[in-house]
């Protein structure tokens, strides 16, 4: 599936005087990579009329549309996937009906619901409500950040924080581990709601990884600069030339030489003496 970080899901009962397709078109011009119907109250057809908008809007921007409950919907206007409650029908019997390529995520809110979710064959995991959250009625107690943490070092499919995360709160969520954000009410609640994606977008830019070519390999980094990436590989700084797509990098530099997805880098370590 093709990755995300920054999810966004509908909730008209947060912007009364504003249309759902235009708020989720904000949400896309602001860097929404990901975005998720979910309507607890329309009749099915209201359901099925905002679906297919939101499928020709999240095509023309060339991002993922999944469906909240509701199969027979996403598989009617084609979206990328659905997303799964515990109650709702199992994860073999959502997979026989999507098919092998559609995306299933599932939400959970402790470890063995998130082993028993990797070991079903889910696409990804909802993680929470890691705050107290008003947007859902039937919401569990609050997992914490603890669960992020559990999270991230054992399961290996990716995974999503939701519940109550707000700009404010953001890093808390991000330095326990989680790399992809979900949110309703303060994306689509905003005033401004590309705004608010954008900011959530600079907040989540140094936890996602680098994808650079370190002397001829590929590797797969947390790093946002030169300086970062001698430390990362435990080099000594004073020993290293640095040269950064054919061009040698000052070590003064280093600290302020950003790199970016592509970003050849040779790092050459010389013998001191003579
Ligand atoms: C990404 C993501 N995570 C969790 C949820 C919650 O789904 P569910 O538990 O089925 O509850 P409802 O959203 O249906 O009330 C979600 N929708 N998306
Ligand atoms: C759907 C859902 N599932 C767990 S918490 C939640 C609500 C998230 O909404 P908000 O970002 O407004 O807290
Ligand atoms: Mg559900």
């Amino acid at each position: 599936m093709k990755n995300f970080h920054l999810y966004a899901i509908t909730g008209e009962e947060f912007h009364p005087r504003k249309d759902v397709i235009d708020v989720m078109e904000e949400a896309l011009q602001g860097g929404a990579d990901i975005i998720q119907l979910r309507d607890k109250t329309s009749k099915k057809p209201d359901v099925l009329k905002k679906a297919l908008a939101l499928r020709e809007l999240t095509l023309k921007y060339d991002v993922p549309l999944i469906i909240n409950d509701h199969i027979d919907i996403a598989l009617q206007v084609g979206a990328d996937g659905v997303h799964l409650g515990q109650d709702d029908l199992s994860l073999e019997e959502a997979r026989r009906l999507m098919g092998p390529d559609k995306i299933i995520g599932i939400s959970t809110h402790h470890i063995q619901e998130a082993r028993a979710a990797q070991e079903g064959g889910a696409d990804y995991i909802g993680v929470g409500p890691i705050f107290p959250t008003k947007s859902k009625k039937d919401v569990v107690a609050p997992v914490t950040t603890n669960y992020i943490k559990e999270v991230a070092a054992e399961i290996t499919i990716p995974f999503v924080a939701i519940g109550g995360i707000k700009l404010h709160n953001v890093d808390e969520v991000l330095s326990a581990g989680a790399t992809r954000v979900c949110m309703i009410s303060e994306i689509v609640g905003s005033e401004n709601v590309q705004q608010v994606c954008s900011q959530f977008r600079e907040k989540l830019k140094p936890y996602q990884p680098v994808n650079l070519i370190v002397n001829g390999e590929n590797h797969e980094l947390h790093v946002q600069s030169i300086q970062e990436l001698v430390l990362h590989f435990k080099l000594k700084p004073n020993l290293i030339i640095a040269e950064v797509d054919g061009e040698i990098v000052d070590r003064d530099s280093w600290s302020h030489t950003p790199v970016k997805d592509g970003t050849k880098i040779e790092l050459v370590e010389f013998i001191a003496g003579g």
